[in-house]
């Protein structure tokens, strides 16, 4: 099974501040992988790494078998990955359209067949194309983050890094989201790279998982050792006593 995302020992500092300490995860090719903790753990730093967002001291990051540069990504990069945020209200431009919001991506990779892939995209997320000409203030929180998941499909990347991408939404409107999320990634055979703080979306959604704390990895886990209670650390024990258990999906 070849690697998608490779960290090997990555650590990552702000000024004095270790984010990150000494850091390894590898994610297989059509995986999708949880990175959970609780919160200031590391999670969204060791994405960020990854995006060449944050300062990575030392250790090696690998996408694809390719080495990246710390701080720099080519533009092949950021066609291949791509990143869905929590905040489906700040990562889209209120006063923009739909169609403006999809058609940037795709002026950025000089990629011409707009038409063709807004209609797909719109149509995958489940909005379909009466929506494109909508301003995304008019939309709700479910439907601006299922643009926002359209706006990363659209350039067609392997890999999606998705930084808690349903916890800002309710409950019923969250479960849609994480079932179209699956639906796309088997469609698409795409790796999945997600965050979150609650073990019970990321037992639904992902086949392995690092659990985080204090900017290092406490343990690595498939999702069948924590169904089946193979876990050693308190900590993993304690984060499930919080979450709020297994998401109820429809399939
Ligand atoms: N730009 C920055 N400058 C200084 N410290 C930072 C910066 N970004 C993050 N940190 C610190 O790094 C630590 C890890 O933050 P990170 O955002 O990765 O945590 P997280 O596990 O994703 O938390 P949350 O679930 O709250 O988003 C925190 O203590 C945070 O305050």
């Amino acid at each position: 099974m070849s690697i998608a995302v490779s960290a090997r020992d990555v650590t990552v500092i702000y000024e004095d501040f270790k984010a990150l300490d000494s850091v390894s995860i590898a994610v297989e090719k059509g995986q999708s992988y949880g990175l959970v903790g609780e919160s200031g753990s590391g999670k969204s730093t060791l994405l960020r790494a990854i995006a060449g967002l944050a300062p990575v001291a030392s250790g090696t990051l690998e996408v694809n078998g390719q080495t990246l540069e710390p701080r720099r990504r080519d533009k092949a990069f950021y066609r291949d990955v791509q990143m869905v945020f929590q905040d489906p209200y700040g990562s889209l431009h209120p006063r923009q359209t739909i169609d403006r919001l999809l058609q940037e991506p795709l002026a950025i990779h000089g990629i011409s067949d707009a038409e063709a892939r807004i209609a797909r995209a719109l149509d995958e997320v489940g909005l379909g194309t009466g929506f494109r000409f909508r301003y995304s203030h008019q939309l709700s929180g479910g439907q601006r983050q299922r643009v926002a998941i359209a706006r990363a499909l659209i350039v067609e990347p392997s890999i999606l890094l998705l930084d808690e991408p349903t916890s800002a939404l309710d409950a019923s409107v969250q479960a849609e989201v994480l079932n179209l999320l699956e639906q796309i990634r088997r469609d698409r055979g795409l790796t999945f790279l997600m965050v979150s703080h609650d073990l019970g979306v990321v037992t639904h959604m992902c086949d392995q998982l690092a659990v985080m704390r204090n900017g290092r990895v406490v343990e690595h886990l498939s999702a069948s050792d924590l169904v089946e209670g193979r876990i050693t650390a308190d900590y993993t024990r304690n984060l499930m006593v919080a979450s709020k258990g297994f998401v109820r999906t429809q399939a």
